[in-house]
């Protein structure tokens, strides 16, 4: 989204567009109409700015290109979530008072931000929660029952094939993470400690995966990825750069540390706790074959017949 709005004259006396904004992260259009009338009262707030010459010269317009006008200053604002997470705002440099206008927006902004993050964010790791992935996981599943269209999530098409591989899509993945003895880390070294650890690990997981990728923390030292569109072996090796990620990170204080994870498919019609529980069920046989390991719980025959047995009311094996 491009939020441009006048103020009043510069040095050389002409009233221009002289403060633009852009966003890239809200998910509908109608967020991205409240984001701009929050934007919009922030300005009108600003006293050189006349109502009625706002109105008409706001414009709102979505994907649009980002602008670089020459002799402007462009101040950024990212918050610790990255990339998904950014506004940037141009303003002429000579124009009185800027920096007070720029404030408007930042605070307008922040305050959308906040209210949008609260309601699908854990506040420790900053990585979606719980009903977050429960409704990212429904338009998932359903998708992929239904179509190869491109799906869009956060206001961006993500199931398009992968320009670098050009692979159709043919699926989407789930992966459970869960750090190994992490009751070691808070005995030895304490909660806050181990706090930092896990931040740091939602920090890893950010930079292994690709920007398409979700991340979640339902509490606790277990954290879920939602792959959208990709083949066995991408989704195979992105599990494993994790784990390997993971091993050779030295954790400030505590030193290394392991991750087991299991993983599976969507299935037309599953549900996001079904699911889950099979990823989960791959974790424990990670952890079972003596963990710092990645197991797919579709390939594996021991969990499959589980599954199996376990969806029609069998016996459980774990
Ligand atoms: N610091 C911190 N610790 C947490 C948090 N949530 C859960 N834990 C701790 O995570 C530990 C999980 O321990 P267990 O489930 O016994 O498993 P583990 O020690 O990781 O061992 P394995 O999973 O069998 O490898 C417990 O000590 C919890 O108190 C949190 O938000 N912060």
């Amino acid at each position: 989204m491009f939020v441009a709005a006048p103020l009043p004259s510069n040095s050389s006396g002409q009233v221009e567009t002289v403060a633009l904004a852009w966003v890239s992260r809200l998910t509908s259009a109608r967020d991205r109409r409240e984001l701009a009338q929050l934007l919009l009262q922030g300005v009108r707030s600003w006293p050189g700015v006349e109502r009625a010459e706002l109105d008409e010269q706001v414009e709102v317009a979505a994907d649009a290109v980002l602008p670089d006008p020459e002799g402007c200053q462009c101040w950024e604002m990212r918050s610790e979530y990255g990339e998904q997470s950014l506004l940037r705002v141009w303003a002429a440099a000579d124009v009185p008072d800027t920096m007070d206008f720029i404030g408007h927006l930042v605070r307008a902004y922040q305050h959308v931000l906040r209210l949008i993050d609260g309601a699908e964010r854990d506040p420790m790791t900053g990585l979606f929660n719980r009903k977050s992935f429960d409704e990212t996981f429904w338009r998932l599943s359903t998708h992929c029952l239904q179509t190869t269209r491109p799906i869009v999530l956060d206001g961006q098409a993500v199931a398009q094939p992968e320009r670098r591989h050009e692979v159709p899509p043919s699926g989407y993945w789930l992966g459970v993470l869960d750090v190994d003895h992490f009751k070691r880390v808070n005995d030895e070294h304490g909660h806050l400690i181990g706090d930092e650890v896990l931040i740091l690990l939602a920090r890893l997981m950010r930079q292994v995966f690709r920007r398409q990728d979700r991340f979640y923390r339902f509490g606790g030292e277990e954290f879920v990825v939602l792959l959208p569109s990709t083949d066995a072996t991408v989704a195979e090796s992105l599990f494993q750069r994790l784990r390997q990620a993971v091993e050779g990170h030295v954790f400030p204080q505590v030193g290394r540390i392991t991750v087991s994870l299991g993983y599976t498919q969507i299935r037309p019609n599953d549900t996001p706790s079904a699911a889950f529980d099979r990823a989960d069920r791959a974790v424990y046989l990670a952890k079972k074959s003596g963990r710092n390991r990645v197991v797919c719980h579709d390939t594996e025959p021991s969990l499959s017949a589980a599954s199996v047995l376990h969806q029609s009311g069998g016996v459980e094996l774990f």
